[in-house]
């Protein structure tokens, strides 16, 4: 009897995705499981695959069928589940299965290939600069030549056969072990070994000695080097003679730095008790129930997740909690630990990847039985899921933007009927989609109108700039705004600037000829950075030095516009001279810790104004914040995007709730030049219902969700007429396929016409149901993958997209 593995490869840019059938070999059939990672020769290389299946036939000839190479996991690293969940994202993202089976991996786990060069004669017989090179080992990464600028010497030497190239799939993703020292059990020879050491290595006598009263014990050398005033050299002696060995230990890197304090459950207020039945009773019925939590900022949304949590640890299960990667502050991560302690891993960012690798073993493991982590913590692999909960579900960071296009919130709910468990999703100001969904009852809406301590909600204060500058104040603060912050400030309460810099960056400008710095590779003009004097495109990386002349005309009237936060901080200082400002920006937040560091000096009453960009618009809950100022709160209007309005809106009512949470009422100043404008307007009041009923107006008048589906299909290449061509033709053969039903808008060139040099255009469908749809695009990534590929095309097809 044969065993044949179904192997995903990766190989992307086939046009079939589908397995392939590898024979394992029978030293392989005991190790090798469903959910394993292999190494599989695919044509002349050998690649990484996951195995999906295991069988005792196959259709491919056994002369035919190539061998399994390699097992790479001992034990399987994705779960049945995971399989599944693949599959089905694969049909409903539209992407390859590799890459979604890739994605539930922490990044440690997919495949890295490396270039090595294989020393295939004597060293001597090589050029001299290589001979230095392979002098100690005859596999050498390319990448060391390519540093050493001797490419040019290694190409002619495989030209002569004296060095060969292989392609080796790289595993990082190391466990990472620590150096112990164990002691040896039995005192007796420990006191033999004593006696026989010679009275003058009297340091190594000590040593033993010492080690008679922790005999058995593992133990870190650091310690003994200590507490004995000794050095590795007695310590290595010692153990030579018998007395102890040194042992490897697996350790988790710990990405927490500090101490937490341990919390109690917070008698919930009515309104969180009425919603925290309802889920206890789904969680009860074992119904994969999916709730809206919509609460007011301070409401305590949070302290509903944790009593849920308790529940679901109390019945044995586990909890996935999902946040926006920029409010995974300390503090929120701090909330769950102080009520779940070790139980709790944490996925974000910020982590190393070996740090996330080992978040992720724990979960693996079961050491934890809580994640709470950025989108792709959706993934976590654990096996009894008892509840799934996405804070802050209108952020549009949890729709993925490269593939597999997946939306977090559409997995949730899946894991959530394979697991039988209810899914929260929680918000001041829920999408669109969501409260529609809520409306017609598809989910089921908790609502929590008051904060928790009854404090009502800030007063919101709307202050039209054009009038600032016509009464000839041509600062970045209105009057009010400077006289609210000078109360706090003899108050000794708290201040949040918030700069809205949704869409909008600071641009270096000719005054006499107009001209912006543009990107070379990039239909976009250069971000200013102000701390090195350069100007950077944030779509390519390309970057150049502030030029001292425009290059159009070459007058030096050259200069930068934006409000950058490093300019309000200069004009805080100058309109309040020792105002204590932390800035809390990409610039400031840039090494590992500085972000907690920050918070938590503000949360000190380190300083008076704490000034930040989306970064500080949600999760703070400090009590002395007392004022809120918006300083700019009309630059996400303008972009070009349909939701537009609505994110406007939620930014604002986030921002707006940091104030009053506790004892001390808020007050907001939103500052603005387009007072009129729906989105700003209503956010005065903080409600939503209004602003939801408006803005479902404009959606059903313009054509877009939640009323009508979108579908976005990208063409790129580097010429522009390729990329128009085939966009062209994209859509010529939609039309041919697709009912009339739907709509089908474009080609046209995308928003961003040029990206790293390739050129963009786009089409948009917009359907309501087309049961087509699916099979169609997926034909037309055939057609994409067997051949417009080849002429350099790109095509991406995009269902949901953030951004048209
Ligand atoms: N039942 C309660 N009794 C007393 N205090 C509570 C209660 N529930 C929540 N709180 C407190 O109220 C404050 C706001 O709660 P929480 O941060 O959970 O609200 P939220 O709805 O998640 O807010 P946001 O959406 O604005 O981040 C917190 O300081 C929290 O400790
Ligand atoms: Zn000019
Ligand atoms: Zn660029």
């Amino acid at each position: 009897m044969i065993t044949v593995a179904q192997v995903i490869v990766d190989v992307a840019a086939y046009p079939v995705d589908r397995p392939f059938d590898y024979l394992v070999p029978a030293e392989m059939t005991q190790i090798i499981e469903t959910g394993c990672r292999v190494k599989v020769p695919f044509g002349p290389r050998n690649v990484l695959g996951f195995v999906v299946a295991i069988k005792n036939e196959t259709d491919v000839p056994i002369e035919k069928i190539k061998p399994v190479s390699q097992v790479l996991d001992i034990e399987p690293v994705l779960t049945g589940e995971m399989l599944e969940l693949a599959k089905w994202l694969k049909n409903e993202t539209i992407c390859y299965e590799i890459d979604a089976l890739q994605v539930m991996l922490p990044s440690a786990l997919r495949a890295k290939y490396e270039k090595i060069a294989n020393l295939q004669t004597e060293v001597e017989l090589l050029p001299e600069p290589l001979q230095e090179i392979f002098r100690d080992s005859q596999q050498i990464n390319v990448n060391v030549f390519e540093k050493n600028n001797l490419l040019p010497q290694l190409k002619a030497a495989i030209k002569n056969k004296q060095v060969s190239i292989a392609n080796v799939v790289k595993q990082k993703g190391k466990v990472k072990e620590v150096r112990k020292v164990r002691i040896i059990e039995d005192n007796q020879m420990l006191a033999d070994i004593q006696a026989n050491i010679s009275n003058r290595a009297k340091k190594q006598k000590q040593l033993v000695e010492w080690m008679q009263l922790h005999a058995g014990e593992i133990m870190d050398p650091e310690v003994i080097y200590k507490e004995l005033e000794t050095s590795a050299q007695v310590l290595n002696a010692v153990v030579d003679l018998g007395a102890a060995d040194f042992v490897q230990e697996e350790v988790y890197r710990d990405p927490f730095t500090k101490e937490i304090k341990r919390t109690n459950f917070l008698n919930l207020t009515d309104e969180q008790s009425v919603a925290l039945d309802q889920i206890m009773n789904s969680i009860e019925e074992q119904e994969p129930k999916t709730f809206l939590l919509q609460g007011v900022t301070g409401s305590g949304k949070t302290e509903v997740y944790l009593q849920t949590i308790a529940k679901v640890l109390n019945d044995g299960k586990e909890a996935i909690v999902l946040v926006p990667e920029i409010s995974l502050t300390p503090q929120m991560t701090e909330r769950f630990r102080s009520r779940f302690g070790e139980l709790v891993a944490v996925m974000h960012s910020g982590l190393s990847v070996g740090e996330k690798y080992d978040e992720w073993r724990k979960i693996h493991q079961g050491k934890v039985k809580v994640v709470v982590g950025a989108r792709s913590a959706v993934f976590a692999p654990f096996e009894n899921v008892g509840i799934i909960i996405l804070d802050e579900e209108h952020e549009s960071t949890y729709k993925q933007e490269d593939s597999p296009r997946y939306h977090a919130r559409d997995v949730a709910i899946w894991r959530s009927k394979y697991h039988n468990c209810p899914v929260i999703l929680g918000s001041a100001t829920p999408s669109l989609e969501s409260f529609a969904r809520a409306k017609k009852n598809v989910y089921t809406l908790l609502t929590l109108k008051e904060r928790a301590l009854k404090q009502s909600l800030p007063k919101v204060q709307i202050v039209d700039m054009r009038d600032e500058l016509k009464k000839g104040n041509r600062s970045m603060f209105s009057q009010s705004l400077m006289e609210s912050i000078q109360i706090r400030l003899d108050k000794k309460e708290q201040i949040v600037l918030f700069l809205n810099r949704r869409g909008y960056s600071s641009f270096v400008m000719c005054r006499d000829c107009g001209t912006v710095l543009q990107c070379e590779n990039c239909d976009i003009s250069l971000t200013y950075h102000r701390k090195n004097e350069k100007c950077k495109c944030h779509y390519c990386g390309y970057e150049i030095h502030v030029p001292k002349t425009c290059p159009q005309c070459q007058s030096d009237h050259i200069r930068y516009f934006g409000t950058g936060t490093q300019k309000v901080e200069e004009e805080l200082a100058k309109f309040f001279p020792g105002i204590r400002v932390l800035r809390m920006d990409v610039d400031t937040t840039r090494a590992k810790g500085s972000h907690e560091q920050l918070l938590e000096a503000f949360g000190n009453g380190e300083a008076d104004v704490l000034l930040g960009t989306q970064m500080i618009a949600k999760g703070l809950d400090y009590p002395n914040i007392t004022l809120v100022g918006v300083l700019s709160a009309d630059t996400s209007l303008h972009l070009p995007d349909f939701r537009a309005a609505e994110k406007t809106f939620q930014l604002l009512t986030q921002v707006s709730g940091r104030a009053g949470r506790h004892e001390k009422p808020g007050e907001v100043v939103v500052q603005t030049y387009t007072p009129e404008h729906y989105a700003i307007e209503l956010s005065e009041a903080q409600e939503y219902d209004p602003f939801y009923e408006r803005e479902m107006q404009m959606r059903h008048q313009a054509g877009y969700p939640p009323y009508y589906y979108l579908a976005l299909i990208q063409v790129s290449h580097e010429d522009v007429l390729m990329a128009a061509d085939y966009a062209g033709k994209a859509v010529e053969w939609l039309r041919s396929q697709l009912s009339f039903n739907v709509s089908i808008i474009g080609p046209t060139a995308s928003g961003i016409s040029r990206l790293q040099n390739r050129y963009r255009y786009q089409c948009l469908i917009k359907y309501k149901v087309e049961p087509d749809l699916i099979p169609t695009l997926l034909q037309l990534i055939k057609i994409y993958r067997s051949d417009w590929i080849k002429k350099g095309i790109n095509l991406t097809v995009d269902l949901d997209p953030n951004m048209i």
